[in-house]
């Protein structure tokens, strides 16, 4: 009280001593004057247009403390800001701009047009954030003047980024931001996206918001950020981001930003950009990525893939691992696997087929993690910043270097430093790909791996876990064939060559006891044959020639669909019958990999090509169809879905509830503390009591039964223990005749249990399909019955139903309507046991896979 007195007494004395009685300036009067001056200041002092900032040298130390600048200023403090924007920053420790931020913040609160490049990981998000905030700031923007800046990117974890960030450097201005992304409560969106201020989505999201939310409207925008441009761009999201820009004003800022920028005129032209300036600041840079970065090559056969990378994790049990793959299968497979083999590091997998709530939790788990592994489409390839990210490994190679760049951007982010590994397959890949990158200023070496720090194959293994569970089967299956297909889709035909893959040997590498007849490959072969055997014939080299250039115009056309969606189609491919025409087998979704929204364009979008659309015929398959409209194919997603949760009351797969989720973790976690102990503490061994003893003790091994008691190690082996027992003391080649005789009866009792499991299978989606039509003539009959009523039936229903799934199209639907999920899934539940899909249950079958299995262990090791 009496302090308040004493400044008011001050003041009243000021303002006598001045002549006149002056109030105090209200909260609104103080926001006028700081707008004014900060108008001012950017006037005197913006850069003029087409410059680059960078090129304007620092202001003399003696300048900085009497007024602000745009250009010359190192420091966040000596740009013209907001107090708030400037609080902010101060609070997330954000004081010198980095490159990026220098050249384009200067251009951008201008209030120009600006398309921003620079490396991954140079701080290109507060580039675009701060001046989009500021010009709200200036303009006065409040709760009632609706969205006036919206940021898009194609992906959801991406813009939950972009929305994080926004909080924290907005958070003290008092704009309201909204994060729209596929996968979260419609209608709660709805009801509060009109009070919006900013908007972080995904194209697809704002599509349908602006196609279905009454009054929602964007007249009033004022900047318009596309992250990622080229991607968003990019034929993917072609269409949604043009319906977009429809609603859109023209009169707005436009800000573009990537790693990998579009210059392409259409492009800028499409976006109606005005005196675009063209900030690329790393272009003279040596190298196209971060300095900090370590970049190597191995060469491998193909087959040998899964076990490198098995080699790679096992030896690196206390480091934060990326690893990107070309298809959610083929993630979803190998998290699979990897999972139950334990190698002692956490392991978790993120890709577009995921559920939304999954998706977030394995984002911000993995942000958090300290060691872990993260399986990854290219989902997790563009703009997230997971931080102290150790390694980057990509098992596939990306389609382009522009997917690489990104890829590998993923770690050595800002000033950190971290290390990127490519495995190659031998052959063009091998030859080819380092080529281009060299070529894009990448500086990479080859490396070999380590011959000790290989671990023995693992295919035994892989197909003993495969042998005892059906669903891994059809899931390694279907990894297989989604791999063969982004390879046999990628454009460029230098680096990618499928004829040069050993199929065979590839199955038996995914734990597969045959080979699954491959459509596409057939094709591809009888083609390839056709044309040599032609050639041959005639020796007309010219015809040769041209039939090339031709066949690489065909490829351009498969290939200008991106990889990811090789999880789409792969089982329209896939024969697993025996190359029978088996259309409940292709269980195929267009689901988009980067964006997949409940609203079905994205998807459409996905599949489209630039010559024309896969689309999907009458009996369910997808046809390359020049010109036409791209059906709704999501629904077979739930095909899959509910394939793959038939049998989880006995075993989990990777989609699972929370509290598995948390259970693995806990165990995971407790084996890579076991390994890090271990690693400290030298090399220690089981010993004889099944306590941990050193090696000086030269123990013997001993073996866990079921129940945990120990036991001899070839005990397990009953009867057969007594017969390698006496090999081992006899000698050792009759030991490693019998290891291979063994081996050969066990891989011919699997191929004889494969061709079985998969006349079951057919039977099953025989009986499905059988199903499915009863089903269709229901509903035809129902329509006929409506029709007569005045209602009309359209040929898209019928479409819809061809799945009998009732055009329920998304994961994110399922979130939101547990119950029907739940009433269809028993159903399919029961369908599946009566066909005999059920895992199986004798129970001698399985005994004797676990003795093939530790006697193959055992042999293995003793045989070295
Ligand atoms: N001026 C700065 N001072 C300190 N840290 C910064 C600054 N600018 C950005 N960063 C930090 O650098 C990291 C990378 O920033 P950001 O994600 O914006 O990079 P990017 O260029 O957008 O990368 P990408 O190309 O992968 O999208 C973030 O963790 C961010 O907090």
């Amino acid at each position: 009280m009496t302090q308040s007195n004493d400044r008011k007494k001050k003041k009243t004395t000021r303002t006598q001593s001045e002549g006149r009685v002056k109030r105090p300036l209200g909260k609104l009067a103080m926001q006028d004057q700081t707008i004014r001056a900060l108008e001012r200041c950017i006037e005197e002092t913006k850069p003029e247009s087409g410059s680059n900032p960078l090129a304007i040298p620092p202001r003399k130390s003696s300048d900085k403390n009497t007024s602000h600048s745009l250009t010359g200023v190192r420091k966040f403090t000596h740009l013209p800001l907001s107090p708030e924007t400037q609080k902010a920053l101060r609070e997330c420790k954000y004081k010198e701009m980095t490159a990026i931020q220098r050249a384009t913040i200067p251009h951008a609160m201008s209030g120009r047009d600006v398309l921003g490049a620079a490396k991954t990981g140079s701080g290109k998000t507060l580039s675009y954030v701060v001046p989009s905030l500021e010009r709200l700031y200036r303009m006065k923007w409040g709760k009632d003047d609706g969205v006036g800046a919206i940021f898009i990117s194609p992906t959801r974890e991406l813009a939950m980024q972009i929305f994080q960030e926004i909080v924290k450097v907005g958070g003290n201005h008092t704009f309201s931001v909204a994060l729209l992304i596929g996968g979260k409560d419609l209608e709660k969106e709805r009801n509060a996206v009109n009070a919006m201020n900013l908007l972080c989505c995904t194209p697809g999201r704002l599509l349908q918001h602006m196609d279905e939310t009454p009054m929602f409207d964007c007249t009033g925008l004022q900047v318009l950020v596309l992250d990622e441009a080229d991607r968003i761009l990019d034929l993917g999201f072609k269409e949604t981001l043009d319906a977009v820009l429809a609603n859109l004003p023209k009169t707005r800022q436009t800000l573009l930003f990537s790693a990998t920028q579009t210059k392409k005129v259409s492009d800028l032209a499409r976006l109606s950009l005005k005196d675009p300036e063209f900030l690329s600041v790393h272009a003279e840079s040596v190298n196209a990525t971060p300095p900090k970065l370590q970049q190597m090559y191995t060469t491998c056969k193909v087959e040998k893939k899964i076990e490198t990378l098995w080699a790679f994790v096992k030896s690196h049990p206390t480091q934060k691992i990326l690893v990107f793959f070309s298809s959610c299968k083929q993630v979803k497979f190998i998290h699979e696997i990897f999972r139950r083999m334990r190698p002692g590091i956490p392991l978790a997998c993120i890709h577009g087929r995921m559920k939304q709530t999954r998706r977030e939790h394995v984002f911000y788990q993995f942000c958090n993690a300290r060691e872990t592994v993260l399986f990854a489409t290219d989902v997790a390839s563009r703009g997230l910043d997971f931080p102290a990210v150790d390694w980057v490994i990509q098992c596939d190679c990306p389609e382009d270097v522009q997917t690489y760049i990104h890829r590998v951007g993923r770690t050595a982010r800002y000033t950190a430093s971290g290390k990127a590994l490519i495995l190659l397959n031998e052959g063009k890949e091998a030859t080819t790909f380092p080529e281009l990158l060299e070529q894009a200023k990448i500086p990479i070496k080859s490396i070999k791996m380590n011959p000790k720090s290989r671990v023995k194959g693992i295919s035994s293994s892989v197909q003993g876990l495969l042998s005892k569970d059906n669903d891994l089967k059809y899931l390694s299956q279907r990894a297989l064939v989604c791999y063969l297909r982004s390879v046999f889709l990628q454009k460029n035909k230098d680096v990618f060559d499928v004829s040069e893959i050993d199929v065979e040997a590839l199955s038996q590498s995914f734990g597969l006891p045959n080979a699954p007849k491959v459509k596409f490959l057939n094709a591809a072969s009888t083609k390839k044959e056709k044309n040599k055997a032609n050639d041959d014939k005639n020796g007309n080299k010219e015809a040769k020639k041209s039939r090339e250039l031709s066949d690489d115009d065909d490829n351009d056309d498969d290939s200008e669909i991106s990889s990811e969606r090789s999880d789409d189609e792969e089982e329209e491919e896939m024969d697993s019958s025996g190359g029978e025409e088996d259309d409940a087998s292709s269980s195929s979704s267009s689901e988009s990999e980067e964006e997949d929204n409940s609203s079905d364009s994205d998807s459409d979008e996905r599949m489209k090509t630039s010559a024309g659309v896969l689309k999907r015929t009458g009996g369910g398959r997808f046809k390359l169809k020049a010109g036409g409209d791209s059906d709704d194919d999501d629904d077979d997603a739930n095909i899959e879905d509910d394939f793959l949760q038939v049998r989880r009351k006995d075993h989990a797969l990777a989609d699972d509830t929370e509290e598995e989720e948390k259970e693995l973790a806990i165990a995971a976690n407790a084996e890579s503390e076991k390994i890090r102990q271990k690693a400290l503490k030298g090399k220690l061994r089981i010993g004889k009591s099944g306590s941990i003893a050193s090696v000086a003790g030269s123990e013997k091994r001993i073996v866990f039964k079921e129940d945990g008691t120990a036991s001899k190690p070839l005990e397990a082996l009953g009867e057969d223990a007594k017969f390698f027992a006496k090999s081992t003391a006899a000698n050792d080649d009759a030991l490693r005749e019998a290891v291979k005789m063994r081996m050969k009866k066990v891989a011919e009792e699997r191929k004889t249990a494969d061709y079985a499991d998969r006349g079951r299978e057919k039977a099953r989606l025989r009986e499905m399909r059988a199903k499915r039509k009863v089903k269709d003539v229901g509903k035809e009959e129902t329509r006929a019955f409506l029709d007569v009523g005045g209602s009309s039936g359209s040929d898209d229903d019928d479409n819809d139903d061809e799945d009998g799934f009732g055009g329920r199209s998304d994961d994110d639907e399922e979130d939101e309507k547990p119950f029907d999920a739940r009433a269809f899934k028993s159903v399919k539940r029961s369908d599946a046991a009566h066909a005999g899909m059920g895992r199986r249950t004798n129970s001698d079958d399985e005994e004797e896979e676990n003795i093939e299995e530790k006697a193959m262990r055992l042999l293995n090791e003793k045989l070295g």
